[in-house]
């Protein structure tokens, strides 16, 4: 069942948070998303309708912005999807503090301030549509660390965590998970020998693609009967 209320992707201007914009508003949804870089997707989206805002939530002030612009233009949400992320190494960072304190900031702080500012959104639209939803784009990494990405792989921990806690909060009328990729797309710049390494990681050895991000967010927003979990897509890479 389509829902009549707007769902929120934050950091929807590339990849998966893009993707999954163009493929909601395809079935037929009111998507707003968040962007940084003003890029010509931006552009795209906004001819298909979705309501574009641009958002950093590296700083508390940019993220009081965002839930103030939001609350004063809405009064019902059907969902947001915390997609908004930086994967940055301890290698590419020459403060390991301010690396903590950033990761930490995109992916714990600002879901954690937003879902509680937007419950009351939230369960307006649950009354409109019958359920509203949460989505926080972990990673794999939570379960098994990462010795590249530490900080990184904290922050993701902490953002599953919030799963758990906001499903216990805000049940039983917005349903709060969790998705956990391993590798679904390469960056531009990834070397030959990292990708061979990379897909050598998982059993099922590929690089699936940003669609297999959407058709997990998709589930999710159909399911009427998922809380507080985790949708791992991640080709058996626990097994290897
Ligand atoms: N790609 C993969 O293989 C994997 C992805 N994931 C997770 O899935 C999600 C989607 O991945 P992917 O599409 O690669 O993500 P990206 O690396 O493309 O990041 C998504 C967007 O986040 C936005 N963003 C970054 N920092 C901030 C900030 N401080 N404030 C606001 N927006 C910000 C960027 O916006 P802008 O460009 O406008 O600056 C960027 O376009 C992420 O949460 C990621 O951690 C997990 C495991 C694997
Ligand atoms: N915000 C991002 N997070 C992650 C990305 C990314 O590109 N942006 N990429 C990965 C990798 O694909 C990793 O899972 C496998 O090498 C992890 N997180």
């Amino acid at each position: 069942m389509t829902r009549k209320m707007p769902i929120i992707i934050t950091g929807a201007g590339q990849r998966l948070g893009l993707a999954s914009a163009k493929a909601l508003v395809a079935k037929g949804y009111q998507v707003i998303i968040t962007y940084r870089k003003k890029r010509e997707d931006i552009h795209v989206l906004e001819s298909l309708g979705v309501v574009c805002i641009p958002a950093d939530f590296s700083t508390l002030s940019g993220v009081d912005a965002f839930i103030e612009q939001i609350q004063n233009q809405y009064t019902a949400l059907g969902g947001i999807i915390h997609n908004a992320s930086e994967w940055d190494s301890e290698e590419s960072s020459t403060d390991t503090a301010l690396l903590m304190e950033k990761m930490w900031q995109v992916h714990v702080l600002a879901p954690y301030r937003i879902n509680l500012a937007f419950e009351t959104l939230l369960r307006a639209g649950a009354t409109q549509d019958g359920q509203a939803d949460i989505i926080h784009m972990t990673d794999y990494v939570v379960e098994k660390g990462s010795d590249k990405h530490i900080a990184y792989a904290s922050s993701k921990a902490g953002l599953a965590n919030l799963t758990l806690s906001f499903a216990k909060r805000f049940a039983p009328h917005i349903s709060v998970n969790s998705i956990a990729p391993s590798l679904l797309m390469f960056n531009h710049d990834d070397e030959p020998e990292y990708r061979t390494k990379a897909l050598n990681k998982s059993l099922l050895r590929k690089e699936p693609g940003e669609q297999e991000g959407v058709l997990a967010v998709q589930y999710i927003l159909n399911s009427r009967y998922m809380t507080g979990r985790t949708l791992s897509l991640d080709g058996g890479r626990h097994l290897v």
